[in-house]
Protein backbone atom coordinates (compact mmCIF):
# COMPACT_ATOMS: atom_id res chain seq x y z
CA UNK A 1 0.00 0.00 0.00
CA UNK A 2 1.14 3.41 -1.16
CA UNK A 3 0.96 6.37 1.39
CA UNK A 4 0.81 9.71 0.84
CA UNK A 5 3.10 12.80 1.44
CA UNK A 6 1.93 13.98 5.10
CA UNK A 7 3.62 16.53 7.75
CA UNK A 8 5.76 15.27 10.02
CA UNK A 9 4.63 14.58 13.30
CA UNK A 10 7.59 16.45 14.47
CA UNK A 11 6.42 20.15 12.72
CA UNK A 12 4.67 21.75 14.93
CA UNK A 13 4.51 25.00 13.64
CA UNK A 14 3.02 23.88 10.45
CA UNK A 15 5.46 26.21 8.39
CA UNK A 16 8.10 23.49 8.05
CA UNK A 17 8.61 21.57 4.80
CA UNK A 18 6.40 18.45 4.06
CA UNK A 19 8.85 15.45 5.24
CA UNK A 20 8.62 12.64 2.13
CA UNK A 21 10.11 10.00 4.96
CA UNK A 22 7.38 10.27 6.93
CA UNK A 23 4.10 7.61 7.80
CA UNK A 24 1.28 9.50 7.62
CA UNK A 25 -0.66 9.19 10.77
CA UNK A 26 -3.86 9.85 12.32
CA UNK A 27 -5.17 9.32 15.66
CA UNK A 28 -2.24 6.30 15.75
CA UNK A 29 -4.01 5.27 12.31
CA UNK A 30 -2.63 5.91 9.07
CA UNK A 31 -3.62 7.65 6.10
CA UNK A 32 -3.57 5.36 3.27
CA UNK A 33 -3.24 6.69 0.15
CA UNK A 34 -6.20 4.20 -1.50
CA UNK A 35 -8.81 5.40 1.20
CA UNK A 36 -8.00 9.00 0.61
CA UNK A 37 -8.24 9.15 -2.82
CA UNK A 38 -11.01 6.67 -3.38
CA UNK A 39 -13.74 7.92 -1.33
CA UNK A 40 -13.07 11.64 -1.96
CA UNK A 41 -13.04 11.27 -5.73
CA UNK A 42 -14.92 7.72 -6.04
CA UNK A 43 -15.61 7.54 -9.64
CA UNK A 44 -13.66 10.67 -11.31
CA UNK A 45 -10.02 10.14 -12.12
CA UNK A 46 -8.36 12.87 -10.20
CA UNK A 47 -7.91 16.35 -12.04
CA UNK A 48 -5.73 18.79 -11.57
CA UNK A 49 -6.18 21.99 -8.92
CA UNK A 50 -6.90 25.12 -10.54
CA UNK A 51 -7.45 28.37 -8.95
CA UNK A 52 -10.95 28.48 -11.05
CA UNK A 53 -12.10 25.96 -9.15
CA UNK A 54 -12.77 28.85 -6.19
CA UNK A 55 -14.41 29.71 -4.35
CA UNK A 56 -16.22 26.08 -4.19
CA UNK A 57 -19.28 25.24 -2.07
CA UNK A 58 -19.07 24.70 1.64
CA UNK A 59 -19.77 20.87 2.13
CA UNK A 60 -20.68 19.83 6.34
CA UNK A 61 -19.61 16.15 5.93
CA UNK A 62 -21.35 15.01 9.14
CA UNK A 63 -23.29 17.26 11.79
CA UNK A 64 -21.53 16.87 14.91
CA UNK A 65 -23.10 14.87 17.59
CA UNK A 66 -24.02 16.04 20.83
CA UNK A 67 -25.09 19.76 21.97
CA UNK A 68 -23.79 22.72 19.98
CA UNK A 69 -22.38 25.75 21.56
CA UNK A 70 -21.84 27.72 19.06
CA UNK A 71 -24.06 28.19 16.01
CA UNK A 72 -22.52 30.23 13.37
CA UNK A 73 -24.56 31.58 10.66
CA UNK A 74 -23.43 33.16 7.19
CA UNK A 75 -21.04 35.18 8.97
CA UNK A 76 -19.01 37.42 6.58
CA UNK A 77 -16.08 39.56 8.23
CA UNK A 78 -15.03 42.61 6.29
CA UNK A 79 -11.37 44.41 6.64
CA UNK A 80 -11.49 48.74 5.70
CA UNK A 81 -14.77 47.21 3.03
CA UNK A 82 -12.62 44.84 1.99
CA UNK A 83 -14.00 41.15 1.90
CA UNK A 84 -11.91 38.21 4.83
CA UNK A 85 -14.54 35.64 5.55
CA UNK A 86 -17.13 34.43 3.39
CA UNK A 87 -20.77 33.48 4.50
CA UNK A 88 -19.47 30.70 7.25
CA UNK A 89 -22.20 28.59 8.81
CA UNK A 90 -20.21 26.27 11.24
CA UNK A 91 -21.91 24.58 14.91
CA UNK A 92 -19.24 24.17 17.36
CA UNK A 93 -20.09 21.25 19.42
CA UNK A 94 -19.69 21.51 23.49
CA UNK A 95 -17.01 19.04 25.21
CA UNK A 96 -15.27 18.69 21.88
CA UNK A 97 -12.24 20.50 20.21
CA UNK A 98 -12.32 21.54 16.70
CA UNK A 99 -9.63 22.38 14.68
CA UNK A 100 -9.80 25.21 12.25
CA UNK A 101 -7.30 24.25 9.38
CA UNK A 102 -6.20 25.83 6.14
CA UNK A 103 -3.30 28.14 4.21
CA UNK A 104 -2.28 31.41 5.45
CA UNK A 105 -4.74 34.12 5.27
CA UNK A 106 -7.83 32.07 4.50
CA UNK A 107 -9.44 33.42 7.50
CA UNK A 108 -8.66 31.28 10.60
CA UNK A 109 -8.00 33.85 12.79
CA UNK A 110 -10.63 36.03 11.52
CA UNK A 111 -13.29 33.52 12.09
CA UNK A 112 -11.88 32.43 15.57
CA UNK A 113 -12.35 35.93 16.49
CA UNK A 114 -15.40 36.29 15.37
CA UNK A 115 -16.78 34.33 18.42
CA UNK A 116 -15.50 36.34 20.97
CA UNK A 117 -16.17 39.79 19.19
CA UNK A 118 -12.31 40.39 18.97
CA UNK A 119 -12.93 41.60 15.46
CA UNK A 120 -14.91 44.16 17.41
CA UNK A 121 -11.63 45.86 18.68
CA UNK A 122 -10.05 46.40 14.83
CA UNK A 123 -10.99 49.50 13.65
CA UNK A 124 -12.57 49.13 9.77
CA UNK A 125 -13.22 45.43 11.27
CA UNK A 126 -17.29 44.46 10.45
CA UNK A 127 -18.85 41.41 10.86
CA UNK A 128 -22.27 39.99 9.23
CA UNK A 129 -24.23 36.88 10.01
CA UNK A 130 -25.12 35.58 13.50
CA UNK A 131 -23.05 33.69 15.90
CA UNK A 132 -25.22 32.32 18.78
CA UNK A 133 -23.88 30.42 21.82
CA UNK A 134 -26.32 28.51 23.87
CA UNK A 135 -29.06 30.40 21.44
CA UNK A 136 -28.23 33.88 22.18
CA UNK A 137 -26.76 36.44 19.87
CA UNK A 138 -23.34 37.29 20.88
CA UNK A 139 -23.87 40.93 18.38
CA UNK A 140 -26.85 41.57 20.34
CA UNK A 141 -26.85 44.88 21.78
CA UNK A 142 -27.82 43.28 25.36
CA UNK A 143 -24.40 41.77 25.23
CA UNK A 144 -21.37 43.15 26.86
CA UNK A 145 -18.19 42.20 25.18
CA UNK A 146 -15.89 41.97 28.16
CA UNK A 147 -18.36 39.59 29.90
CA UNK A 148 -18.28 37.50 26.71
CA UNK A 149 -14.41 37.44 26.33
CA UNK A 150 -14.57 36.29 30.18
CA UNK A 151 -17.12 33.64 28.82
CA UNK A 152 -14.78 32.87 25.85
CA UNK A 153 -11.71 32.71 26.41
CA UNK A 154 -8.82 33.42 24.11
CA UNK A 155 -5.02 32.07 23.81
CA UNK A 156 -2.28 33.55 21.27
CA UNK A 157 0.47 32.73 19.46
CA UNK A 158 2.64 33.93 21.80
CA UNK A 159 2.41 33.72 25.36
CA UNK A 160 1.29 37.02 26.80
CA UNK A 161 1.66 36.57 30.71
CA UNK A 162 1.17 40.31 32.63
CA UNK A 163 4.60 41.26 33.87
CA UNK A 164 3.05 40.69 37.25
CA UNK A 165 3.69 37.55 39.78
CA UNK A 166 2.41 34.14 38.71
CA UNK A 167 -0.47 34.44 41.53
CA UNK A 168 -1.51 38.18 40.03
CA UNK A 169 -1.81 36.81 36.49
CA UNK A 170 -4.43 33.91 37.41
CA UNK A 171 -6.18 35.77 40.58
CA UNK A 172 -6.50 39.27 38.07
CA UNK A 173 -9.71 38.22 35.97
CA UNK A 174 -11.57 36.82 39.04
CA UNK A 175 -10.63 40.07 40.50
CA UNK A 176 -11.76 42.59 37.82
CA UNK A 177 -15.09 40.15 37.13
CA UNK A 178 -15.52 40.17 40.94
CA UNK A 179 -16.22 36.76 41.30
CA UNK A 180 -14.02 36.55 44.24
CA UNK A 181 -13.39 38.78 47.29
CA UNK A 182 -11.95 36.67 50.16
CA UNK A 183 -7.99 36.12 50.24
CA UNK A 184 -8.33 32.60 50.92
CA UNK A 185 -11.03 31.71 48.75
CA UNK A 186 -8.91 33.56 46.18
CA UNK A 187 -5.94 31.39 46.73
CA UNK A 188 -8.01 28.45 46.46
CA UNK A 189 -9.00 29.60 42.62
CA UNK A 190 -5.86 30.37 41.72
CA UNK A 191 -4.92 26.65 42.88
CA UNK A 192 -7.23 25.37 41.48
CA UNK A 193 -6.57 26.79 37.46
CA UNK A 194 -2.74 26.55 37.81
CA UNK A 195 -4.12 22.71 38.58
CA UNK A 196 -6.00 22.04 35.76
CA UNK A 197 -3.68 23.98 33.34
CA UNK A 198 -1.31 21.70 34.58
CA UNK A 199 1.51 24.11 36.40
CA UNK A 200 0.99 23.64 39.89
CA UNK A 201 3.79 21.45 40.82
CA UNK A 202 5.98 23.86 38.58
CA UNK A 203 4.82 26.92 40.31
CA UNK A 204 3.38 25.85 43.92
CA UNK A 205 6.76 27.24 45.90
CA UNK A 206 6.81 30.37 43.95
CA UNK A 207 3.36 32.24 42.91
CA UNK A 208 5.03 35.74 44.06
CA UNK A 209 7.57 35.31 41.42
CA UNK A 210 7.23 36.92 38.16
CA UNK A 211 5.48 35.66 35.35
CA UNK A 212 8.11 36.65 33.23
CA UNK A 213 10.52 34.58 34.60
CA UNK A 214 8.48 31.03 33.29
CA UNK A 215 9.50 29.46 30.23
CA UNK A 216 7.53 29.70 27.00
CA UNK A 217 5.79 26.63 27.88
CA UNK A 218 5.02 27.17 31.50
CA UNK A 219 3.87 30.89 30.34
CA UNK A 220 1.34 29.55 27.94
CA UNK A 221 0.29 27.12 30.16
CA UNK A 222 -0.27 29.82 32.83
CA UNK A 223 -2.08 32.08 30.17
CA UNK A 224 -4.36 29.01 29.92
CA UNK A 225 -4.89 28.85 33.44
CA UNK A 226 -5.74 32.92 33.53
CA UNK A 227 -8.45 31.48 31.14
CA UNK A 228 -9.58 29.14 33.23
CA UNK A 229 -9.65 30.77 36.50
CA UNK A 230 -12.56 33.17 35.57
CA UNK A 231 -14.75 30.51 34.38
CA UNK A 232 -15.13 30.19 30.86
CA UNK A 233 -17.35 27.93 28.33
CA UNK A 234 -15.43 28.30 25.33
CA UNK A 235 -11.72 28.68 25.05
CA UNK A 236 -10.17 30.10 21.81
CA UNK A 237 -6.44 29.21 20.92
CA UNK A 238 -4.93 30.86 18.16
CA UNK A 239 -2.19 28.77 17.12
CA UNK A 240 -1.10 28.08 20.67
CA UNK A 241 2.10 25.96 19.96
CA UNK A 242 3.54 27.66 17.15
CA UNK A 243 6.24 29.47 19.58
CA UNK A 244 6.95 26.19 21.71
CA UNK A 245 9.41 23.49 21.22
CA UNK A 246 8.31 19.96 20.92
CA UNK A 247 8.39 18.98 24.41
CA UNK A 248 6.00 22.42 25.45
CA UNK A 249 4.14 21.35 22.64
CA UNK A 250 3.44 18.29 23.94
CA UNK A 251 2.78 19.33 26.87
CA UNK A 252 -0.05 21.67 25.73
CA UNK A 253 -1.67 19.31 23.69
CA UNK A 254 -2.63 16.54 26.98
CA UNK A 255 -3.50 19.41 28.59
CA UNK A 256 -5.90 20.65 25.55
CA UNK A 257 -6.98 17.21 25.87
CA UNK A 258 -7.69 17.09 29.39
CA UNK A 259 -9.77 20.73 28.90
CA UNK A 260 -11.94 19.57 26.23
CA UNK A 261 -13.87 17.35 29.28
CA UNK A 262 -15.34 20.59 30.50
CA UNK A 263 -14.78 23.38 28.21
CA UNK A 264 -15.73 23.94 24.43
CA UNK A 265 -12.21 24.39 22.52
CA UNK A 266 -11.82 25.82 19.06
CA UNK A 267 -7.60 25.77 18.12
CA UNK A 268 -6.58 27.61 14.97
CA UNK A 269 -3.56 25.21 13.96
CA UNK A 270 -0.92 24.83 11.12
CA UNK A 271 0.09 21.74 11.72
CA UNK A 272 -1.90 18.82 10.39
CA UNK A 273 -0.43 16.18 12.60
CA UNK A 274 -1.67 18.42 16.03
CA UNK A 275 -5.15 19.12 14.41
CA UNK A 276 -5.20 15.39 13.92
CA UNK A 277 -4.09 14.17 17.15
CA UNK A 278 -5.96 17.16 19.30
CA UNK A 279 -9.67 17.77 17.67
CA UNK A 280 -12.48 15.77 17.34
CA UNK A 281 -13.78 18.20 14.95
CA UNK A 282 -12.04 19.84 11.87
CA UNK A 283 -13.22 22.62 9.47
CA UNK A 284 -10.61 23.41 6.66
CA UNK A 285 -11.15 27.43 5.47
CA UNK A 286 -9.69 27.98 2.19
CA UNK A 287 -9.47 31.41 0.99
CA UNK A 288 -12.05 32.84 3.56
CA UNK A 289 -14.84 30.06 2.65
CA UNK A 290 -15.22 26.79 4.87
CA UNK A 291 -14.81 24.46 2.46
CA UNK A 292 -15.64 21.30 4.29
CA UNK A 293 -15.82 20.31 7.69
CA UNK A 294 -17.04 17.52 9.55
CA UNK A 295 -15.45 14.65 12.33
CA UNK A 296 -11.51 14.92 12.02
CA UNK A 297 -10.96 11.36 11.18
CA UNK A 298 -12.89 11.38 8.09
CA UNK A 299 -11.65 14.82 7.26
CA UNK A 300 -8.24 13.08 6.96
CA UNK A 301 -9.00 10.40 5.46
CA UNK A 302 -11.78 10.66 4.03
CA UNK A 303 -12.13 14.39 2.51
CA UNK A 304 -15.02 15.04 -0.11
CA UNK A 305 -13.18 18.33 -1.73
CA UNK A 306 -10.21 17.91 -3.78
CA UNK A 307 -9.29 21.37 -2.21
CA UNK A 308 -9.16 19.47 1.29
CA UNK A 309 -7.23 16.18 -0.13
CA UNK A 310 -4.74 18.82 -1.74
CA UNK A 311 -4.26 20.62 1.48
CA UNK A 312 -3.88 17.85 4.08
CA UNK A 313 -1.66 15.88 1.76
CA UNK A 314 1.07 18.73 1.32
CA UNK A 315 0.32 19.95 -2.10
CA UNK A 316 -0.48 23.27 -1.24
CA UNK A 317 -0.44 26.10 1.89
N1 LIG B 1 -6.53 43.51 11.19
C1 LIG B 1 -6.62 43.28 9.89
N2 LIG B 1 -6.74 44.30 9.01
C2 LIG B 1 -6.84 44.10 7.68
N3 LIG B 1 -6.86 42.87 7.12
C3 LIG B 1 -6.74 41.82 7.93
C4 LIG B 1 -6.64 41.96 9.34
N4 LIG B 1 -6.54 40.72 9.88
C5 LIG B 1 -6.61 39.85 8.86
N5 LIG B 1 -6.72 40.50 7.68
C6 LIG B 1 -6.81 39.89 6.35
O1 LIG B 1 -7.87 38.95 6.37
C7 LIG B 1 -7.49 37.77 5.66
C8 LIG B 1 -7.59 36.58 6.62
O2 LIG B 1 -6.58 36.73 7.61
P1 LIG B 1 -6.49 35.77 8.87
O3 LIG B 1 -5.41 36.29 9.74
O4 LIG B 1 -7.82 35.59 9.46
O5 LIG B 1 -6.05 34.41 8.18
P2 LIG B 1 -5.41 33.12 8.83
O6 LIG B 1 -5.96 31.97 8.08
O7 LIG B 1 -5.60 33.11 10.30
O8 LIG B 1 -3.89 33.33 8.47
P3 LIG B 1 -2.57 32.82 9.22
O9 LIG B 1 -2.66 31.34 9.21
O10 LIG B 1 -1.47 33.34 8.38
O11 LIG B 1 -2.61 33.40 10.62
C9 LIG B 1 -6.10 38.01 5.13
O12 LIG B 1 -6.20 38.46 3.82
C10 LIG B 1 -5.57 39.10 6.02
O13 LIG B 1 -4.62 39.89 5.36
Amino acid sequence: MKFRIFRSAEDQTGSGPVDPTETPRMGGQLLPEATATSKAKATEEPRAYEASDLPGPTVVDSPPVGPIKIAARDVSVFYEGKQALYDVSLDIPDKTVTALIGPSGCGKSTFLRTMNRMNDTISGAKVTGRIAMDGEDINDRSIDPVLLRARVGMVFQRPNPFPKSIYENVAYGPKIHGLVSAKSEMDGVVESALKRAGLWDEVADRLQSSAMGLSGGQQQRLVIARAIAVNPEVILMDEPCSALDPIATARIEELIDELRERFCIVIVTHSMAQAARVSQRTAFFHMGRLVETGDTEDIFQNPRERRTLDYITGRFG
